[in-house]
């Protein structure tokens, strides 16, 4: 009820700097990444274009559940007919990946059984198997023909390796309600640095009354998730393999991370005025005027500095940030000397429809090599976010093992992207990231078990109940081996 007349308060209000005191007060109310409803969302005139942008999204037909046959993107199907007909009519052909299953199922029986054997689930006709795990290429014949075309449509343009940024140990531990002991935070670093992760981002060097748990609901959580940043930074700095970058939102902050052994650093602004204000307690003018000075302190230092620009899609009460206020803070923080800018849509509500203009926007004045994209997925949005940005030719991307940063109290809420799920659809498309996914896992299954809750990481949780059952993990495994029955080790895992 407070929240409510809060919401209302702040859309009535004329004055838009009352409203941004109020924000602050309402961020000390709710966590930035609790789900807001539609109805709470102030309107964001992008909401609208997105629904009309997804009008178009086709409904499977009757039981063909077939993975990708039916979904054709932006065009509009009437439910009475399949999209078969409307695909044809758009490209001129059937489906040309669903002939080359054909080709592929010349395989032997097996194919044949294994999609007999799930009538009446989803159909599995794709039988591309996708190279999910790090060591298991694909064997079948469809990716050396067949979908060729298909895939040099939809997959040209993505990179042959993505630099993935963890921020799970800063971005995701911020949020978590209850203390997090420092030898938890190492080990989870030296775990993920030994998955083979080139950075993780560990710590962050902020004032102890600003980290977030502040945003969380009511101020009776213990605030000092991040007041062990010297320690922590003390006990890693000398790890190998991986740089280890810290957050600093000023020089007070950037003296103390290179007293603790930091050897890179970050800084966050942000693309809203309101977000800015509840975050770094000044105005994007202020905080640029601040970061220069971090800037040329690092400079002189010879310490790298990545810059985050914060609400590159949405704010709660500003609604949609306009992508060139997104490109001009992101242009401004490259120019002072940010040799990498992390586009953070921190509540989560971009979509690829919103995502492209934005990428669109800030490619004109940053070049896509030095851009990474950072996606909280608190609507879900975040996979199909990636992709697309991958496609526009970013080639960095941030994410949370496990997922962490959920609001364990607002249920439904999450943090990053979960590094395991990035992996895992990276792993498909063939892309390289140099990560070892099961061990990646194990650095999940780590913090999860110490937080005393299930992954966040839906290809985690997959993965782990198929290696728990025992007879089918050892035949899965063998699977490998036999590459004829590999197809028989992609359905089962699509079904159990
Ligand atoms: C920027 C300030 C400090 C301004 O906060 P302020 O209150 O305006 O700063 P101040 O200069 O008035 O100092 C207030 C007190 O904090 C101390 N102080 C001042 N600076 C520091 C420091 N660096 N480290 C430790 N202590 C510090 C300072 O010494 C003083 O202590 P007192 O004299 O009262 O005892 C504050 O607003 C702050 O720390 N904000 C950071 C909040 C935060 O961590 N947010 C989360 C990170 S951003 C994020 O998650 C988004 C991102 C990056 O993930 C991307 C995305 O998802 O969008």
């Amino acid at each position: 009820m407070f929240l409510q007349k809060l919401y209302t308060r702040l859309n009535n209000m004329e004055n838009p700097s009352k409203a941004c005191n109020s924000f602050r007060l309402l961020f000390t109310m709710s966590s930035l990444e609790e789900p807001l409803g539609f109805d709470k969302l102030p309107s964001m005139s992008t909401i609208d274009r997105i629904q009309r942008f997804s009008a178009g999204a086709c409904r499977p037909r009757g039981d063909d559940m077939g993975l990708g046959n039916c979904w054709i993107d932006g065009r509009s199907c009437s439910t009475s007919n399949s999209c078969d007909e409307d695909y044809e009519e758009y490209t001129g052909e059937a489906f040309p990946w669903r002939r080359h299953v054909k080709d592929v199922s010349e395989g032997g029986t097996f194919n044949r059984r294994a999609s007999s054997l799930s009538k009446n689930r989803m159909k599995f006709e794709y039988v591309c198997d996708s190279r999910y795990l790090p060591d298991h290429q694909c064997s079948c014949k469809c990716n050396d023909r067949g979908i060729h075309g298909i895939t040099n449509k939809f997959l040209k343009g993505i990179p042959k390796f993505v630099k993935i940024v963890e921020v799970g140990p800063r971005d995701g531990l911020q949020n978590e309600k209850n203390i997090v002991p420092t030898s938890i935070k190492v080990e989870l670093i030296r775990r993920l640095v030994s998955s083979g992760l080139p950075v993780v981002e560990a710590t962050s060097f902020v004032s102890p009354k600003w980290v977030p748990q502040t945003y969380s609901m009511g101020n009776d959580y213990c605030w000092m998730q991040l007041a062990d940043a010297t320690d922590v930074m003390k006990a890693v700095c000398d790890l190998e393999n991986a740089r280890l970058p810290v957050l600093t939102p000023n020089i007070k902050g950037f003296e103390a991370a290179v007293a603790a052994g930091a050897k890179e650093i970050a800084v966050f602004a942000s693309a809203s005025e309101c977000f800015s204000k509840s975050n770094i307690n000044c105005s994007i003018e202020e905080s640029l005027v601040r970061y220069h000075a971090v800037c040329h302190a690092a400079k002189e230092l010879s310490v790298p500095i990545r810059g985050y620009v914060s609400c590159v899609v949405g704010c709660p009460v500003e609604g949609a940030i306009p992508p060139s206020k997104v490109a001009y803070v992101a242009k401004e923080l490259y120019r002072m000397g940010c040799f990498e800018i992390s586009l953070g849509d921190t509540i989560g509500v971009g979509t690829p429809g919103t995502v492209v203009a934005m990428l669109e926007a800030v490619m004109a004045v940053v070049p896509a090599e030095k851009l990474a994209v950072h996606f909280h997925d608190t609507y879900g949005q975040s996979l199909p976010n990636i992709l697309v940005s991958l496609q526009m030719g970013i080639s960095t991307v941030d994410s949370s093992v496990a997922g962490l940063g959920g609001c364990p109290y607002a249920k439904g809420a999450s943090g990053n992207v979960a590094t395991e799920d990035v992996v895992y659809m990276l792993n498909g498309l063939g892309v390289k990231t140099n990560v070892d996914l099961p061990k990646l896992m194990s650095a999940g299954d780590f913090i999860s078990e110490h937080l005393g809750r299930q992954s966040g990481s839906k290809t985690a949780v997959a993965l782990s109940r198929v290696q728990t059952q025992k007879c089918q993990s050892a035949f899965i495994l063998s699977s490998f081996q036999y590459p004829q029955i590999k197809h028989y080790q992609e359905w089962w895992v699509w079904h159990y």
